[in-house]
Parts: C-alpha cells; structure tokens; sequence
C-alpha cells in the first residue's frame, strides 16, 4: 500500500509504503482510537521531511561508536564512568523499537543521549545522526521526547493545556482554528476527546485523569509538532496492562504511518511487547541484541538461551540479561551474549545501515533546512500563553491564593480589633499606633514572604523540562510567573490596610491611607521578590529556609522599632540597605507622625515623671526616624524589588543552565 505525501514549500512529495511490523495480525482499532483511521495517519498524510533527507522518508537514527559517560565525584576530584559502551545502531522510518535491559544497564542514558536530552553532567563521545547528518540543537523542535514523569499544571483541563501547548509550540502562522483542529484531532486519535473538559488533577487527587489517560496526554502534547522521530522513556511504567497495550497500539500504529518511534520499557505484557518492531537490549552499557523483535528469540536460542514456552519472551530476555552484583557466571554469559551479537549477522545487518547513512550525509552536503520554514512564537505571544496558564494555576488552586486571603483577612481583623479604640494623641496611643504599624509591616513580610517560598519551586521541574525542550527562555517563565502573582500581591496589603487601619485608630486622611496601603503593598511585593530570590538560589524549600529565617530576623530587629538606627552594632550596618522592614516601618510611621502637634502627656494611666513625647517629630526622633526620609524610603523598597527579582531571575537562569 502506498502513502502520497502532499507538496508543500520546500517540502518533497513522497510514496512511503505503508509498513506493518510483520505480523498478520496487527492490532485492530479499539473504541479510543476508531478516530486514527480517518485521522490521516493510515490514508493520505501531509508530512514534512526536510530536502537534503538522503532518504527522503522520515526519519532514520543511527549511532556509531557511542560512548556515554557522567561525572561522578570520588574523592573530591570529578571522574569519569563509562555507562553506555561504545555501541553501534540504527533504526530505520516506521520502527517502534524498544529498548529493553535489566534495571542499570543503561537504558534510559543511551535514550537520553540519543534524543540529544543529555544532562549537563553527561559526555557524549561518537557519532548520532538523522537522516545521515548529526544531532543538533535542532533535535529540539524535530523530535518528541516524551519523558517518564507526568508533569502539567494539574488546575487546567484537558483542552485548555493543550491549547496552551500549542500556542508555545507551533508555528505563529498558524491560525488559531488549524491549531484547535490540530488539537481535536490529536485528542481523537489518542482517545482522549471524551475528557476535553476534565481537570488534569495532581497525584493523589480523586478528581481528574487516569494515570493511563495522563500518559496519552503527554504523548498527545509530543504529537502536536507532528515530529517525525519519538522518544519515549517508560511510557507504560505505572499503567496496567490494558492501558498500556492501548497506548502502545497508537504508537505502533503510528510508527507503521513513517514515525520512527523508540520507547524504553520495563517488563512488558507479551501483547504490549508484541507490537514492537524492533528490539534493542542493552546488558552493561553494551548491545546484547539488536534487531527485529521476531529474530530476538532465534538469536538466544542459537546461543544455547531458549525461551520456556510458559515464559514471555521480553521476561526471559531481561531475567537472562540480568546479573545480579554476586554472580560471576551471569557476568561471563551475558559478556559473551553481548561479544557474539557484536559479530552477528544481525549486528552486520544494522552496520550497512549505520554505514550507507554515513556515506549519504557525506554526499549531501547542504545545510540542513529542516527548520527554515518553521517561524517561532514572538516571545510576547509566549508570555501571554504563559501567564494565562499561571493565572489559570491561581486561580483555580485556593492553596495560592483565596485560602491565603482569606486567611489574611482574618489577621486584619484580629491585629484591628486589638488596637481597637486606640487614641493616637496620648503616650499610650503612641506605643499603640508603632505597635499596629509593626503588624502592618510583618504580615505583609513574613507570610507572602514563605508562601511564595514555598510555591514558586512547585512549577520549576516542568519549567526546566519546558525550557530545555526549546519552548521558552527563562525570562518569559520568570516575568509569566510573577505577572500571575501580581493580583494577588496588590488585593492582599489592600484587603488587609482596609480592614486593620479602620479598626485600629490610625490617622483618619485619605492621604494616611492611601500611603498605607502603597507601603503596604510595596513591603508586600519586596518580602515575595526576597522570597523568591531565595527559593531559586537554592535547590529545595528546607535549604531556603535554613538560610532565609536567619536573615529575616536580622532585618526584623534591625527594623527600628527594637534597636535605634543610630545605635545598630557596626557589624549589621549593613542591615540598612537592605531592610525594607525598616524603610517600611520608618515611612508608615511618618505618615502618621508627620504635623502632629499636642500629644497629651497627661492621660491619667501613666505615670507623669516618664518622659513625654509632645509631637510627632518627638515620636520620629525617639526611634531615629526623620520625616526627610519617606520618598527616599520609598524609592529604596522599589529599588531593592528590582534588585530582588533581578537576583531571582539570575538564580533561576543559572539552575536552567546547569
Ligand atoms: N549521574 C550519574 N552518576 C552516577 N551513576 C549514574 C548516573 N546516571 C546514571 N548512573 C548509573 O548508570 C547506570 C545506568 O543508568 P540508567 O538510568 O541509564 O539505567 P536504566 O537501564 O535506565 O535503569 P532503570 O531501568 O532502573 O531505569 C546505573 O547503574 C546508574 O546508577
């Protein structure tokens, strides 16, 4: 059966024979993916292969003299360990191969280099190329990567976090209704249109997506780009065995429409194993076999392994692979397994191939073009698209947001009703109203300040998984997350100002307020940039903690209430240039203090000998405040915000980078 490809610019038209993994009895359609067959995955089927392709037809992977190292410290020096041994491969368009081994042997690493997803600690050394050229940064856009951990915003739907993906991924030329198209036909494919409008939901929740249903939903958010090669680590880890066959169906049947398509598995029902194409076993970092899956048991057998007919044959391979740490003689047998399929017919096979790509990229000298056509989302359209995710996460989720204000209304209304009826004109009303005003300046510190710390990393792991998979750059994650922040950073101090200020007695202008609440939010917005400073320089909340609580009590004695500024020990002078806690309290006390004439120093209470504070300025003198300092307290906190975030964002560049 052949497959007419449509001419599109720059693109080549092109017959694919329509592939079958060689089984009479390839799966049939269940009710979830009735929808492929229409899709255009088996009939007529628009692909882009770029011009250069020396095969002209998807996408073939091929490895030579592959070499995988990490980093490992011993000993305070940085060695090296060989974890993928000098192996060789290829893998051809329309194969769903597998990789299979015992734990350890490296499975996971050699996909992880082959995707061009290696970490920052890992030594790729050896050839990898597609369609004859070498992996690049390109890899990023041409391929899918579908990782073993399910990670989303779990507030958003189905639909919704599609939507957004492809709004980050595909080419702005796209108009939004191709895109929503896209969208519905992907999610028909995979089964998943019936749960277009359910909630993702977070692990451990009764509500939202199966974890077979969430699989689909990763891979379908890999299909978006329509990338002509997959890789996909453990997709069925965690599913029972019909959902993961179901999952496996719509790979293979979309490695028999030209995708190349490798998944590392562990322990595969025989019905899941069975639609694999190809088998890849890795035993120590080196081949044990490679090749079709239905030649894997001959080649065993030729080796004096037969498979007990009551044994699935995937079990049999990773039991015979498998060595545990006291077994010298697994060691011998699988050294030998891996040694005879190095000079096999199979291992032969799969070197012609690896060799005729080499020659075909040598002869097709022009640049790769894979990408030309391909225009990226305007950095601005990313940071839409993100902010509206975050937003969504915000408002959907009471433990950021509504659960905090809620609470904090009540704070404002316990800190006004203990400074209920104050009388600001006596010497008790003066310790009353400092006291409010210290209130006013740690609840709009400390609480943000931890929330935010404890927040803010919760969305890092899909950040650095986005971002390192080319979606967008770290400043557009970093200015998305706090633009979603932001309401709730201004409604907050106002709500609370709002309730406290009335209650507890404060001056009664609408200058006095409309300044308290610009401090307010103003310490508001400096103690969560502080907060996330904090929680991006270091690499989990427990360790931000330890370092963060010590500074805040720094700043919090230092802040003028509890130690005059003039008198603050060399040693924590620096304390003043970074203390919004002080800035904080010195402005919102002269606001209140500013022109205040005839403070009464008799109010029967107290006793007339203690000193007397008949004046505002009397009142500033007395904790080193001077009214000169507001619009330079002021502009100090704005000053410290910018340099907060600044820090914040460098922190999390660098983890990025790492
Ligand atoms: N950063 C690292 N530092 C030290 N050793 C590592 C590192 N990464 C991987 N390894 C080791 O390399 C070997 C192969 O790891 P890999 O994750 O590729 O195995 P795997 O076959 O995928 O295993 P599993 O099936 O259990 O996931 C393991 O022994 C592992 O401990």
């Amino acid at each position: 059966m052949l497959k007419k490809l449509k001419i599109d610019d720059g693109i080549i038209e092109e017959l694919i024979p329509l592939q079958t993994n060689g089984n009479d009895d390839s799966p049939g359609c269940d009710a979830d993916t009735d929808g492929l067959e229409n899709s255009g995955y088996t009939q007529t089927k628009c692909r882009s292969y770029s011009r250069w392709s020396p095969l002209e037809e998807g996408v073939t992977l091929a490895w030579n003299d592959l070499t995988v190292s990490v980093k490992v410290p011993v000993n305070r020096k940085v060695v090296f360990k060989q974890i993928i041994n000098n192996v060789t491969g290829a893998l051809k368009p329309g194969s769903l191969a597998a990789i299979m081994g015992a734990s350890g042997a490296g499975k996971s690493t050699l996909m992880t280099a082959l995707g061009y997803r290696q970490r920052a600690d890992m030594q790729v050394e050896g050839d990898i190329l597609i369609n004859g050229r070498p992996i690049g940064d390109y890899m990023k856009y041409m391929s899918g990567y579908m990782p073993q951990e399910d990670l989303f915003v779990s507030s958003l739907t189905v639909l919704e976090h599609m939507n957004i993906m492809a709004h980050l991924k595909l080419d702005r030329k796209i108009s939004s209704a191709e895109k929503q198209n896209k969208i519905k036909m992907i999610l028909k494919q995979l089964g998943l249109t019936k749960c277009m409008q359910t909630k993702i939901g977070a692990l451990g929740q009764s509500k939202g997506l199966s974890g077979g249903e969430k699989k689909r939903l990763t891979f379908a958010t890999e299909l978006l780009n329509d990338p002509p090669i997959l890789f996909c680590d453990e997709p069925t880890t965690g599913l029972d065995s019909f959902s993961a066959q179901k999952l496996v169906k719509i790979m293979n049947r979309m490695s028999m429409a030209g995708r190349t398509i490798l998944c590392t598995i562990h322990q595969p029902s025989s019905e899941v194993f069975e639609l694999f194409t190809q088998l890849i076993l890795v035993a120590e970092g080196r081949i044990a076999y490679m090749g079709s899956r239905a030649n894997a048991t001959e080649f065993f057998e030729k080796l004096g392994f037969e498979c007990p007919s009551s044994y699935s044959p995937a079990d049999f391979f990773i039991k015979t692979l498998a060595i545990p740490c006291y077994e010298t003689n697994s060691k011998i047998a699988v050294k030998r397994i891996c040694d005879q399929f190095a000079v096999s017919d199979y291992a032969k096979e799969v070197d012609v191939v690896v060799q005729y790509e080499f020659h075909m990229g040598r002869a097709q000298p022009r640049e790769f073009e894979l990408r030309s056509q391909f225009k990226e989302p305007f950095w601005w359209q990313k940071l839409y698209w993100l902010t509206y995710r975050w937003s969504k996460e915000v408002l959907r989720d009471p433990s950021i947001q509504s659960l905090r204000i809620l609470q904090r209304m009540v704070i404002a209304l316990t800190v006004g009703l203990a400074y209920y009826g104050t009388d600001p004109m006596t010497q008790m009303g003066v310790q009353a109203v400092e006291g409010a005003l210290f209130m006013f300046v740690a609840e709009n510190t400390f609480y943000p300040m931890y929330s935010v710390l404890a927040a803010f990393p919760d969305n890092t792991p899909l950040f650095l998984r986005e971002h390192r998979s080319g979606l967008y750059g770290t400043a557009v994650y970093y200015i998305s997350r706090v633009f979603a922040l932001l309401p709730g950073f201004i409604i907050e101090p106002l709500l609370f100002v709002l309730i406290a200020y009335w209650l507890s007695g404060l001056r009664r202008t609408p200058y006095a307020f409309c300044m308290t609440v610009l401090i307010a939010t103003l310490t508001t917005n400096v103690a969560t940039a502080c907060g996330i400073m904090f929680s991006n320089a270091f690499e989990s909340v427990p360790t931000a903690m330890a370092y963060l609580v010590p500074f805040d009590y720094v700043l919090m004695v230092t802040s003028g209430l509890f130690v005059k500024r003039g008198t603050v020990p060399v040693l924590m002078a620096w304390t003043r240039y970074v203390s919004w806690l002080m800035y904080s309290t010195e402005s919102l006390s002269i606001i209140q203090w500013e022109g205040v004439k005839n403070i009464s120093c008799h109010d029967g209470s107290r006793n007339d000998t203690l000193p007397c504070l008949p004046d505002g300025p009397s009142v500033l003198d007395k904790y080193s405040f001077s009214e000169d300092n507001l619009a330079c307290d002021i502009w100090n906190m704005v000053f410290l915000l910018i340099v907060f975030h600044l820090l914040g964002y460098l922190c999390l560049r660098r983890r990025a980078r790492k």
